[in-house]
């Protein structure tokens, strides 16, 4: 039996904080492989500052390439409509039925994957691995844990971390107003967009 972390993410750029994340939960619960998802559509992201999925693929590709335990899929990018974590993670049950699925998030995720499609089946097809920042650990989150634990039949286990203030939102800021990005994302995904010009030109640089 192994054991495989899934990281979803739009991943719109992919910055150091998702790769911290990924090791740590790849320590911590002595993870065989950590599995990069982008998504195909973020239907709950504003959809013109997202860059096309084979783009975010490749800068998956980039980041992750010095990392033996991790790899990335494009099950979401191929698949038609929206990304539905539900479906994902549905079809890797199917995939690896002796594995045991450890799907990783930030604690905060926590508050809203009841609000995402059919969060049941997310919950009882693997284990939900989250990220608190140390001292963290506070009652709402813990409560939260217990609903949806007595709600959805989930299987939560906590993961105290460091935390990076690095998201997405900060990079592409940084690469629009011209300012560095070294060390908030690997420096293979800093010359990729160094030399694409991504988020940087406008819009239609999204083409
Ligand atoms: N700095 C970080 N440290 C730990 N986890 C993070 C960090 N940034 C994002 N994550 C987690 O990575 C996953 C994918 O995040 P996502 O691709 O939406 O990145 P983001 O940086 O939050 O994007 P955006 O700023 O565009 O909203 C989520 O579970 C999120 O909680
Ligand atoms: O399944 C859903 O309904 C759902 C709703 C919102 C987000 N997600 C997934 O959660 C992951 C992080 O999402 P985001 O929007 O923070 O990049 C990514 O893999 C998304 O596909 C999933």
């Amino acid at each position: 039996m192994s054991k495989i972390g899934i990281l979803g993410g739009t991943f719109n750029p992919i910055h150091n904080g998702h790769l911290l994340l990924a090791e740590q939960a790849r320590c911590f619960y002595g993870l065989d492989q950590v599995l990069f998802i982008p998504s195909g559509c973020s239907y709950m992201k504003r959809q013109e500052e997202i860059l096309p999925g084979e783009i975010r693929f490749q800068m998956v590709q980039l980041a992750i390439a010095d990392n033996p335990y991790f790899c990335v899929s494009d099950m979401e990018i191929v698949r038609e409509g929206n990304s539905y974590t539900c479906e994902t993670i549905t079809r890797l049950h199917a995939q690896y039925p002796e594995d045991e699925l450890y799907y990783i998030v930030g604690a905060d995720t926590l508050f809203q994957m009841e609000f995402w499609k059919n969060p049941e089946q997310i919950f009882t097809q693997c284990i939900t691995a989250a990220s608190v920042r140390q001292g963290r650990e506070d009652s709402a989150l813990m409560l939260q844990a217990k609903s949806l634990a007595s709600r959805y039949r989930a299987d939560i286990r906590f993961m105290p971390s460091l935390h990076v203030e690095i998201s997405s939102t900060l990079v592409r800021d940084h690469l629009q107003k011209g300012t560095s990005v070294r060390y908030l994302v690997p420096e293979r995904v800093r010359s990729f967009l160094e030399k694409s010009g991504y988020y940087r030109d406008g819009k239609e640089s999204f083409r």
